[in-house]
């Protein structure tokens, strides 16, 4: 081991506080500064075993010896110098900062702890300072060594060596020597409080509690200083001067003060005289009084020691109750959070339990209603069931009832016919024995039941209603598949229905081309069943309703004949019979636009009251006399004869038209749509009309001369020129008059099956030939039975009269 540098010093040991030093500054720094901090006054001593480089290669046997190796260690020894010199400056600039002096002891040995025994004995180093462990290894309760060198130093140091053990700034341990009792004197002093354990505890014990519980151990400390203190007053002598008790009064737990080094034996070497002796002996009693004050304090040091120990573990203990406290304080709250969560907890399972509880009962009250509605669905099933075994019975039974309605209406229709051609032959039997002159007496006029008629107009459905008026409405319907007009007449009246029925049969024996053909009756339900008109009537023509073409003047000439033919037809029948509501109404038009009164003789079936006094087509005179009569009729044809020649408004119609005759002006008012009318001819129907609305029915001219002029007017405007006035046109039938299988004016009309009436001898042969045809449609004709058309026989009966 050879000294590196700062061994051969002249270093005065007593007054040289050695600090051993790391190669790491950093390591050693706190322990240094420490060092020059509590012993001031003294030098600093730097005490640094440094462990030189010894490269591998060295004991290489070729460079085991020789000039290189020489050269070599000289190199390596240079720098390892280099270094610590290096290390030794950055520890010097650290205390140059302080006011210290210092110096520094080098050796290099490969063994450190052995390295600073050997220089402690080798210079008899009596005051040393190293590190306890390393600064990682630090805890305020630290209070043994750590360093392996550090124990190995406290071990094997000379005894007279004095050392302090730090650890990161702070005193953890202090090696005593046995002759510290007589060391006491040159003892360093400690002159700074080491404020930095204070403040670190201070740090340590933060709250409140932990201060308090620190000046309790405080005072304890401070009383037993004071009883040791007191002690020591009456104990010890006056104090030396250079005595540092300020220093030793505030050091801090553990650590040793004591007065400023002063040995007997540095203090000088005077010659002994008695007064000499008397101050040398007075000197040792107070040497040996400061050296007791200084064991009695080094005593309380260590004794404060102890108690700050025990302190500690009380504080450890104190820690944990309060610890402990603050636990179970925290526990306290948490418990009595969770007893109130608990609670709320309970309350809402309570509620929970008491909705559950509900529900089950809800739950059981449905299933009790589920098991009643199960059951009574299946009582409803079952009596499903039943009543579709039920229906399907029924449905078989209409089936059959059915099956037999139709064979009781075929069965009906043959046993009709059967017996509508026992009244024929009836009729022609009693024309034989009686005369041509007998009329057949017969009714053959058809009887029709409720449900027949129900049958026919599809229930009255509203859609196959024609119109109504104010004697009841009038279906379409379907009878034996012909069309037919229903009209069914309110029940009032007195008549039964043996005479209604006779009525209807009375007027169904009115045959006249044009007037509607009464088919049949049904007194059940009152009505009574007319051929169907399919071309609707005058009325729609003038309000041109159903898209109705305007009429042309010649066919509202023919028109006016033919109503006029069939009202003197009316009239000329015995008894006579008045329309008594004669209006564009009434007059119905065919495919053919052949006219077709309707409604006549109604007045018979149903007592007629309450005409309507505004409706300007009623006879005014029967206001007055309150009595229908031919000549009501007469008026009511006028001003149907005033509308097709105006086609304008009746109310003033007939004052215009008069006007008109009277300025010579009559195209003045003819209605421009029915074409170029002839002036003559309307001048001539315009004067006819005004004859007939004559307010005295007396003045009212008689029908049959009226149907001579209009028929006049019916001529082609070529052949009406032609003739002189004396002279008359040549007769030409007008075209219904005409069979169409003969093309001859008729002498024994008969209506056919397909409604057209034929000449009796031509359609008889026609069907005598096998013809089950139309004559005119080809079409099928339902059956061959042939009714004769008394209106129609009448009428050309009149024509022929007429001429
Ligand atoms: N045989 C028929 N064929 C076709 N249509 C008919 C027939 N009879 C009547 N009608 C239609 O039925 C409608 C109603 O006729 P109905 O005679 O009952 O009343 P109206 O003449 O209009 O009025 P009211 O009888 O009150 O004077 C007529 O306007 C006509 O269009």
């Amino acid at each position: 081991m050879g000294s590196i540098g700062g061994d051969e010093l002249g270093l005065d040991v007593d007054e040289t506080i050695f600090v051993a030093v790391a190669e790491d500054v950093e390591r050693s720094k706190t322990t240094l500064l420490w060092a020059a901090r509590n012993f001031s006054g003294k030098k600093i001593c730097l005490l640094y075993v440094h462990r030189p480089a010894r490269p591998a290669s060295w004991t290489h046997k070729k460079l085991a010896g020789g000039t290189f190796r020489k050269h070599a260690v000289k190199v390596i020894e240079r720098v390892d110098k280099q270094k610590v010199d290096e290390l030794m400056d950055s520890y010097l600039r650290l205390l140059s900062k302080t006011e210290v002096q210092t110096d520094k002891l080098c050796i290099a040995g490969q063994n450190i702890e052995e390295g600073i025994v050997d220089l402690i004995a080798r210079h008899n180093i009596k005051w040393f300072v190293m590190g306890a462990a390393s600064d990682k290894h630090y805890s305020w309760r630290m209070t043994d060594l750590k360093s392996k060198k550090a124990i190995f130093v406290c071990k094997n140091a000379p005894d007279f060596c004095h050392i302090w053990f730090l650890c990161k700034g702070y005193l953890i341990f202090t090696r005593t020597t046995n002759d510290d009792t007589s060391n006491t004197q040159t003892m360093p002093p400690l002159v700074q409080l080491d404020s930095d354990t204070e403040t670190r505890r201070s740090e340590k014990l933060e709250s409140s509690y932990m201060r308090r519980r620190l000046r309790y151990w405080r005072s304890l400390l401070e009383q037993d200083g004071e009883k040791d203190t007191g002690q020591l007053e009456r104990e010890k002598v006056e104090p030396s001067p250079t005595t540092h008790s300020s220093s030793g009064s505030g050091s801090s737990f553990g650590e040793p003060v004591g007065p400023e080094p002063a040995s007997p034996d540095l203090v000088g070497s005077d010659t002994l005289t008695p007064s000499n002796v008397q101050e040398r002996k007075r000197e040792g009693n107070v040497a040996r009084e400061v050296h007791r004050y200084d064991k009695a304090m080094h005593d309380i040091s260590q004794s404060e020691r102890t108690v700050y120990g025990e302190a500690r573990n009380g504080w450890k203990e104190d820690d944990s109750t309060m610890e402990a406290l603050c636990k179970a304080k925290a526990l306290d709250g948490l418990c009595s959070k969770e007893l109130s969560r608990r609670k709320k907890l309970e309350e809402l399972l309570e509620k929970e339990k008491d909705e559950v509880k509900t529900v089950i009962e809800q739950n059981n009250g449905f299933m009790r209603k589920l098991q009643i509605v199960q059951g009574d669905n299946l009582r409803l099933e079952s009596q499903i069931t039943k009543l579709q075994d039920l229906e399907k019975e029924h449905g078989e039974k209409f089936d059959t009832a059915m099956e037999l309605l139709k064979s009781f209406r075929q069965k009906r229709d043959e046993i009709r016919i059967d017996h509508e051609n026992a009244i024929k032959e009836v009729n022609a039997l009693k024309r034989l024995i009686k005369g041509k002159s007998v009329e057949s007496s017969g009714s053959e006029m058809l009887d029709y039941s409720f449900m027949e008629i129900n049958e026919a107009t599809n229930e009255f459905d509203p859609s196959w209603k024609l119109g109504e008026g104010k004697y009841g409405s009038v279906y379409k319907g379907n009878l034996q598949n012909l069309q037919v007009a229903v009209k069914m007449l309110p029940s009032y009246g007195s008549q039964n229905h043996f005479e209604f029925e006779r009525k209807v049969e009375i007027l169904s024996r009115l045959r006249h081309p044009h007037l509607v053909t009464i088919m049949g009756t049904c007194p059940e339900s009152r009505s009574v069943i007319y051929q169907y008109v399919p071309n609707g009537s005058l009325e729609d023509c003038f309000s041109s309703a159903n898209n109705v073409p305007a009429l042309p003047w010649e066919s509202r000439i023919r028109i006016a004949s033919e109503i006029c033919s069939a009202l003197l037809f009316l009239h000329s029948n015995v008894p006579c019979i008045i329309h008594g509501n004669l209006k564009p109404s009434k007059i119905l038009l065919d495919s053919n636009l052949v006219t077709k009164i309707s409604d006549y003789g109604i007045s018979q079936l149903i007592p007629v009251n309450g005409i309507d006094k505004s409706d300007p087509h009623v006879d005014p005179h029967y206001f007055v006399s309150g009595e229908m009569t031919l000549e009501s009729d007469v008026y009511s044809f006028g001003m149907i004869l005033l509308q097709l020649l105006t086609r304008r408004p009746l109310s003033g119609v007939l004052r215009d038209v008069k006007c008109a005759v009277e300025n010579d002006n009559i195209s003045a008012v003819l209605d421009n749509s029915g074409g170029d009318w002839p002036i003559a001819r309307g001048k001539k129907l315009a004067n006819i009309a005004i004859r007939c609305c004559k307010r005295n029915p007396l003045n009212r001219p008689d029908l049959a001369v009226v149907l001579r002029n209009i028929d006049r007017m019916k001529a082609p405007l070529s052949e009406q020129s032609s003739y002189s006035s004396n002279q008359k046109p040549p007769r030409k039938p007008p075209s219904h008059y005409l069979c169409p299988i003969f093309q001859e004016v008729m002498k024994d009309p008969l209506i056919a099956a397909d409604g057209f009436t034929y000449e009796a001898e031509a359609i008889r042969e026609w069907l005598a030939n096998g013809h089950d045809t139309s004559p005119m449609t080809n079409l099928k004709m339902e059956d061959c039975n042939l009714i004769p058309n008394h209106a129609l026989h009448l009428a050309i009966q009149d024509w022929h009269n007429q001429w």
